[in-house]
């Protein structure tokens, strides 16, 4: 029997899945790790996490679920996005990786925008959001210049796990461009933005397809992790690309919706498209395609705080049925899931969270209903976006670990007013990052062939119309929010920065 391996680089934990020729997951091993946040706005990880993390979990294939080394042809990734991973010129790591969900580079991001002007978005079809690798690169030129002086390679999160798994530096095309210092339209590192920034472009790896072969293991991988030297690794792609890929979202007629640390909203697009960088736009790990998405910085993070600071001993699923058992709309209580900053559509590192009509009549469960509501009327906004510029599609897919739960499925369906279907095992990212190692070893002709073999969804959940109409009323309530507390929450913001 042969197998790939696709290794799903996500914030919270790194999860592993053995899949066969069949397109079956046969096993799965997954390993969390810390996600440090020593101020407001940091969000930082320890890139040798990510590799222990990942070793544990292969050697657990091999050794619990008897996966043999030799019978693994391929491995494949898929990264959390946009982390910046600074290596020296010996490729030792030289400080901890700045996180996707790390605002800190706020005033990066403006002199990025008075330096470039508009060409800034012509060339990346993006804003330089904080969120992205290039402020954070300009964040640590200007606060760390010791670190920066001896940086030789600038890497992303998935792209240093495969260094030391191949030896090989590279980067693909779909997490290139959320470094936003990659010219989209020419498919090169941009000289233009590079040059006026004053950053050298060879710290700039090799680009690369997400299907190229990058390598074999190396022999010292070899011996650390049990694998076999004549594993092919191949290049791998953005978790969101790659999740796409592993909820068959490979044409326009269905849109992903993503609950993980983040929450995503995404849709394939033609190369034309220019949402003028309210939502992003980024390359597919399908060469030559594209896609747009808006992204809730805390979705499945919002209800992950909740239930750490408030519930700490009870599961996820004890959470969702409590939140079941109270009514729509948590008996007039109202989360916006804002708590560390957001990106779409409001792009705002400075704006919180807020609970709106408190009452002494509400219960744990209200609570955490608002949450799952809140976190779900984010992505509204964000389909609404997509209503405004007539894009149509016909089926919702929900992946990530919040369609772990068939309560918040129906949720989405109702207040998406859209049937939504999730796949039948959840782990989209790593599916995808599966799929790619087998389109590159060459196991199917066409993605159309992978993707009937490997994506299989599950129950479809229709929208139920009475619970759409109120919904609608507790959304018109929800969508006014940010305006109503932006100030606020800035000055709270501002005061707890002074007094730290
Ligand atoms: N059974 C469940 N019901 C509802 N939500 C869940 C469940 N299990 C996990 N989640 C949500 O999914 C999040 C983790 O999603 P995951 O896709 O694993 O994240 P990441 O890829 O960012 O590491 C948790 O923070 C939680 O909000
Ligand atoms: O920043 C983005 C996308 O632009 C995030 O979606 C990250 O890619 C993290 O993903 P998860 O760990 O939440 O899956």
């Amino acid at each position: 029997m042969s197998y790939v391996l696709g290794i799903d680089l996500g914030t919270s934990a790194v999860k592993v899945s053995a899949v066969n020729q069949e397109g079956v997951i046969v096993a799965q091993q997954s390993f969390d790790y810390p996600l440090n946040q020593p101020h407001p706005g940091y969000s930082e990880q320890n890139p040798e996490d990510w590799v222990s993390g990942t070793t544990v979990a292969i050697v657990n294939l091999i050794l619990k679920d008897h996966l043999k080394p030799e019978d693994i042809e391929g491995i494949s990734y898929s990264g959390q996005m946009h982390g910046l991973v600074l290596l020296d010129e010996n490729h030792q790591i030289l400080r901890p990786a700045i996180l996707w969900n790390d605002t800190r580079a706020a005033k990066q991001r403006h002199e990025i925008t008075d330096v470039l002007g508009d060409r800034f978005e012509t060339i990346t079809k993006n804003q330089p959001l904080e969120g992205f690798t290039l402020p954070k690169l300009l964040w640590v030129k200007e606060n760390e210049p010791e670190i920066y002086k001896q940086i030789a390679t600038v890497l992303l999160p998935k792209d240093y796990v495969r260094f030391r798994m191949t030896g090989k530096l590279a980067i693909d095309y779909s997490d290139a461009t959320g470094t936003v210092m990659l010219d989209v339209n020419e498919g090169t590192w941009s000289k233009e933005i590079l040059n006026a920034l004053n950053i050298d472009i060879d710290l700039c790896p090799p680009l690369i397809n997400s299907t190229d072969f990058v390598g074999n293991i190396t022999s010292s991988y070899a011996s650390f992790s049990g694998l076999s030297t004549s594993t092919k690794v191949f290049g791998g792609a953005a978790d969101n690309a790659a999740g796409a890929i592993g909820a068959g979202i490979v044409d326009d007629k269905q849109v992903m919706v993503s609950i993980g640390t983040s929450g995503v909203v995404l849709k394939t697009e033609p190369k034309t498209s220019n949402y003028r960088g309210v939502l992003q736009f980024e390359d597919h790990g399908i060469t030559d395609q594209y896609y747009s998405m808006g992204v809730t910085l805390a979705a499945g993070y919002s209800l992950g705080w909740f239930k750490r600071t408030f519930l700490p001993d009870h599961s996820f699923d004890e959470l969702t049925s409590l939140a079941a058992e109270r009514p729509i709309g948590a008996n007039g209580l109202i989360f916006t899931p804002y708590i560390v900053g957001e990106r779409a559509p409001y792009a705002d590192a400075d704006i919180r969270g807020s609970f709106i009509g408190v009452d002494g009549v509400q219960t744990q469960g209200d609570f955490i209903r608002s949450v799952l509501e809140g976190i779900t009327y984010s992505f509204k906004d964000i389909l609404q976006i997509y209503q405004n510029n007539h894009r149509t599609f016909s089926q919702v897919v929900s992946i990530g670990g919040g369609a772990k739960s068939s309560f918040w499925l129906q949720l989405q369906a109702d207040i998406f007013n859209a049937p939504v279907t999730s796949l039948v095992n959840e782990q989209g990212p790593g599916l995808g990052a599966a799929m790619i190692a087998a389109m590159g070893l060459g196991w199917y002709s066409d993605w159309k062939t992978c993707v009937a073999k490997f994506v299989q969804y599950g129950k479809i959940y229709q929208p139920q119309p009475e619970h759409v109409a109120q919904y609608e009323q507790f959304y018109a309530v929800y969508h006014q929010v940010y305006e109503a507390t932006a100030s606020l929450s800035h000055q709270l913001l501002q005061l707890r920065r002074r007094n730290s």
